[in-house]
Order: C-alpha cells, then structure tokens, then sequence
C-alpha cells in the first residue's frame, strides 16, 4: 500500500495534466532538465516527459482559423527560450504546452480500474476531429502575473443555436485559471467558481480568455478571468475564481 501510494505521488507530480510545482520536480525528477522559472520548469518537465509519446495540442493545426493563427504568431513572437544558464526576467510570453493524457499513475492509480486508467483523458483534450471542440492555446507571462488563452470553439460546443454552450465557456474558464494558479502554487483544485455571462460567442469565432492573479492567502489563491472578442472591444464572459492548494493525498481519499 506505502509503495503504491509512493508511486502514485511520484506519477502525480511528473504528471502534465494536473497542477505541481518546481521544488517537487526538482526532488521527484533530477532527470528533468530544470530552468529557472516555474513555467520554464513545466514547460520542460511536460516536454520532457511527453514528447516521446504524446501530442502537443497547443500547437498549430489545420483547423486553426485566420485569427487564431494570427494572434498565435502574435505571442509567439513575443515569446522566446532564455539561453542556457541565462536568468529568465519573465518578460515574454511562454507557451504552455497540453497533452490529453496523465501519467498511468497520475489518474488515481491504483484506485482505478485498469481500464478507466488507460482510457482516461484531459477533457478538453478528447476530441479526434480537430477543430470540433476546444481548439486553444495558452501563453503566461510571470512578470505581469498574466495568463492569455486564444480559443477557437467547434461546432460541437453549441449550447443555444450558433452558440457556444455555457459550460464549455466554464471549462475553459476553468482550464485557464487553473493551470495560471498551478503555476503560481503547486497542486491546487477549484473551489469556487463564480462567473457571468455578459454576451454569447458564436460558435466557430476565436476568444481571447485572460487570466489574472487577484491575491494570494495561505492556501488560496483568487484569480480574476475574462473572456472578450480578440480585439477587446466586446465582454463575453467575466469570472472569479478560487483556488486551494492540496496535498497530492488528498485525491486518494475516494
Ligand atoms: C490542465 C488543466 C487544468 C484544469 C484545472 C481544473 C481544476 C479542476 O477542475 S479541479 C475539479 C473541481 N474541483 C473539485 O473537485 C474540488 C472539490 N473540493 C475539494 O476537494 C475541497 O473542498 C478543496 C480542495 C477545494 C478544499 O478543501 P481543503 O483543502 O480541506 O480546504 P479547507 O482547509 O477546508 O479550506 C481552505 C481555505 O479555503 C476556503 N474554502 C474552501 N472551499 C471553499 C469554497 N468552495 N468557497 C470559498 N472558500 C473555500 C476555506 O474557507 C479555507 O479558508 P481559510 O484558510 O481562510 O479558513
């Protein structure tokens, strides 16, 4: 039991889907290749442990439109790989890369069938048909404590007609200030999640959905997000949420 619950912690936290945070990849995975930023650091720790073997869905594909691409040219180009041993000021934009998949022992371990193990996936990330759900990308930006996801939504998303559905506005909404307050403290679970709904988004359009660090108390951490038309001028979605930091343990309490 001591072992399994062992593995399923070091699973967890080399895991790409979930939250962690540096000093535990620092102790649980010398074989990373370690930077000096958080998200250097799970920039490379997901890379390193996926790329053999998984898809990094935060990068172009056919589906893409016109906008999508160009607002991800636009942060790429604002982003960039410090030289090796160089301090990162945090001042670009960096690429977060997403993989639809945990490690084996990530997804609960040995709490799991074996079969839910292997089949479990990111839900955002679950879709064959590219471009038919959640199409994005996230960019953070540790010097102005900012994160920045470019949304394309498919066609399967529609809630009211030629809209998108308002839990898969949740969602993202949730996949972008969680990943932001994982970046920020280690493993963390939603624990509220207050949004409003200002205006609809077409299905098919592109968003941007920005995510920004409220305050930090103890074990909290309180994000504010809003979704708006790529220029701006249009408030979709506007949200409050908060995140609690955990022990890994505390998923494996059933
Ligand atoms: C790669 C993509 C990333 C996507 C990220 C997606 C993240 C998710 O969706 S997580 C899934 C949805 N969330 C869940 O299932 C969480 C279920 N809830 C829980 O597990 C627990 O209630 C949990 C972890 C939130 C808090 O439990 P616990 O660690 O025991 O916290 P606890 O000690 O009770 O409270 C800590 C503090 O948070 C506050 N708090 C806890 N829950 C809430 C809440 N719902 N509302 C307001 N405050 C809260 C407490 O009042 C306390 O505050 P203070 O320190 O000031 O007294």
């Amino acid at each position: 039991m001591a072992r399994n619950v062992g593995r399923i912690f070091s699973g967890f936290r080399c895991s790409g889907s979930l939250p962690f945070g540096k000093t535990q990849l620092k102790t649980r995975c010398p074989r990373l290749l370690l930077r000096t930023t958080p998200e250097r650091t799970v920039v490379q720790a997901l890379s390193s442990i996926f790329s053999h073997k998984s898809r990094d869905f935060s990068l172009p594909n056919s589906s893409w439109g016109e906008e999508m691409m160009r607002l991800y040219n636009h942060y790429s180009s604002q982003s960039g790989e410090a030289a090796e041993g160089q301090e990162d000021q945090g001042e670009q934009w960096t690429r977060l890369p997403s993989y639809n998949r945990s490690l084996k022992y990530a997804t609960g371990g040995v709490y799991l069938s074996k079969i839910i193990q292997s089949k479990a996936r990111l839900f955002t990330r679950n879709i064959r048909d590219t471009g038919a759900a959640f199409e994005y990308v996230l960019f953070f930006r540790r010097d102005k404590q900012r994160c920045v996801c470019i949304f394309q939504a498919g066609h399967l998303l529609e809630g009211p007609p030629g809209h998108v559905h308002g839990g898969a506005i949740a969602t993202m909404i949730d996949t972008v200030t969680g990943t932001h307050a994982s970046l920020l403290s280690a493993p963390v679970m939603t624990a509220n999640l207050n949004i409003n709904y200002r205006s609809p988004i077409p299905l098919g359009s592109t968003v941007l959905v920005e995510s920004t660090m409220d305050k930090e108390e103890g074990k909290k951490t309180f994000l504010s997000c809003r979704v708006t038309s790529t220029d701006g001028s249009k408030l979709h979605t506007e949200a409050a949420a908060l995140f609690v930091s955990i022990n890994v343990s505390h998923l494996l309490r059933g």
